[in-house]
């Protein structure tokens, strides 16, 4: 298909292109541009088989803070013209019991990137924030100038980075786009990749392992919060529809577009039993919930004002439903009930 990008972004570099909402960009990136896309991954979280078997795509195992590597084998090798970087660790529980590990590959692994970069003189960089930066927030929908209060350690190692990012621009002339998602989910409609994270965490995913008779029940963090029904509200996004956020960013950069953050959702909230209910409905499957105990620092309600980027960037979703989304995700689910263990 005709590039959506100018022509002088002839090479991206995806950092973290192994991983979930990485491997879907990369695959929009050979889809809706004509790119070549070098991947950096140092597979830790990430999987080989995400990669698309394609001339366009180049795979490059090693880790993003070993700058001698990124150096030799990466910018010195190839002319890269714009970095999208999703590397991180990003399990908020752990990041509260141990949170250099996530100071030292969120925060210092990126510096590391840019200074590489900025040897290189390359111009653009995406960086792969979060809601959790906003911590509890207090007007909802969120919208992007909102007070953040990070109440982790991983969200807080986001936000340093969003801030270095602004000193980065003002000082070399670098130009980013720093995307917050709220809760990313589904899988690719079409190819065999979707959400595999080990341990795995997040609510559609486990939900979806009660459908495939690995978990006996879901558990239901909290009914007691201040929401329709007491549980949670998040915002469900396609992580298709993140991935062309991304492209979208490019784009907007690259044609002279400034600096800028942004947040990326649906604006509408679920809260968790809507969740359940819509992937009862998908598989057909009763899906026991149980109610327990609330999570630590879960706040009631996370909705993006994703205004801004559809605005500034164009940014259009092509999922605009829970139970679509959650079709997307249980195709992947059913095909692959062992991750990417025994994918093909
Ligand atoms: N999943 C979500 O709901 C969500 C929400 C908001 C923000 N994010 C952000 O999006 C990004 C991607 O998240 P994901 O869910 O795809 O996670 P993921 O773990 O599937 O992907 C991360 C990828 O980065 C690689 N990686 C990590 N550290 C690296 C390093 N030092 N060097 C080289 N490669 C490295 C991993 O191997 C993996 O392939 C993260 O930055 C995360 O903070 C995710
Ligand atoms: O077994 C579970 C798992 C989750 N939940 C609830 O479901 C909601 C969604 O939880 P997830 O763990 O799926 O997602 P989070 O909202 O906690 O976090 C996600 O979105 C954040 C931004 O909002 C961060 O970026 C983070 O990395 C990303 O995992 C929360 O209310 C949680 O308490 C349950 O009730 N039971």
């Amino acid at each position: 298909m005709a590039s959506s990008l100018p022509r002088e972004v002839k090479n991206v570099l995806v950092c973290g292109g192994a991983g979930y909402i990485g491997s879907h960009t990369v695959l929009e990136l050979t889809r809706q541009s004509d790119s070549t896309v070098y991947i950096l991954d140092n597979l830790s979280t990430g999987y080989e088989k995400t990669i698309p078997k394609s001339d366009r795509v180049v795979f490059i195992n090693g880790d993003v803070s070993d700058v001698d590597f990124v150096d030799r084998e990466v910018f010195s090798k190839y002319k890269i013209d714009a970095v999208m970087h999703f590397c991180a660790l990003i399990v908020v529980p752990e990041s509260v019991t141990n949170p250099l590990k996530y100071y030292d590959n969120n925060v210092v692994g990126t510096l590391r990137l840019l200074q590489v970069m900025q040897k290189h003189e390359v111009p653009y960089f995406i960086f792969s924030s979060t809601a959790a930066v906003f911590g509890i927030p207090e007007t909802s929908p969120i919208d992007p100038s909102a007070a953040t209060v990070p109440i982790n350690p991983y969200g807080e190692t986001k936000l340093v980075v969003e801030r270095m990012l602004r000193w980065c621009s003002e000082a070399y002339g670098l130009k980013f786009a720093s995307l917050r998602y709220f809760n990313a989910c589904g899988a690719d409609k079409e190819i065999n990749i979707g959400e595999c994270h080990k341990p795995e965490s997040h609510l559609i995913p486990i939900i979806l392992q009660v459908a495939l008779g690995q978990r006996e029940n879901v558990q239901v963090f909290g009914d007691d919060y201040n929401t329709v029904d007491g549980t949670c509200v998040r915002d469900y996004i396609h992580v298709t529809d993140l991935a062309t956020a991304h492209i979208r960013a490019l784009e907007y950069l690259a044609k002279g577009g400034k600096s800028d953050v942004f947040n990326l959702g649906s604006g509408l909230g679920y809260t968790v039993k809507e969740v359940v209910d819509a992937c009862r409905k998908v598989t057909g499957h009763p899906i026991p919930a149980v109610v327990s105990p609330r999570r630590g620092g879960d706040p009631d309600s996370l909705v993006a004002g994703s205004k801004k980027a559809e605005e500034v960037l164009g940014w259009t979703r092509k999922y605009d439903s829970i139970e679509k989304i959650v079709e997307t995700a249980w195709r992947w689910h059913k095909n692959n009930p062992h991750g990417f263990d025994h994918a093909h």
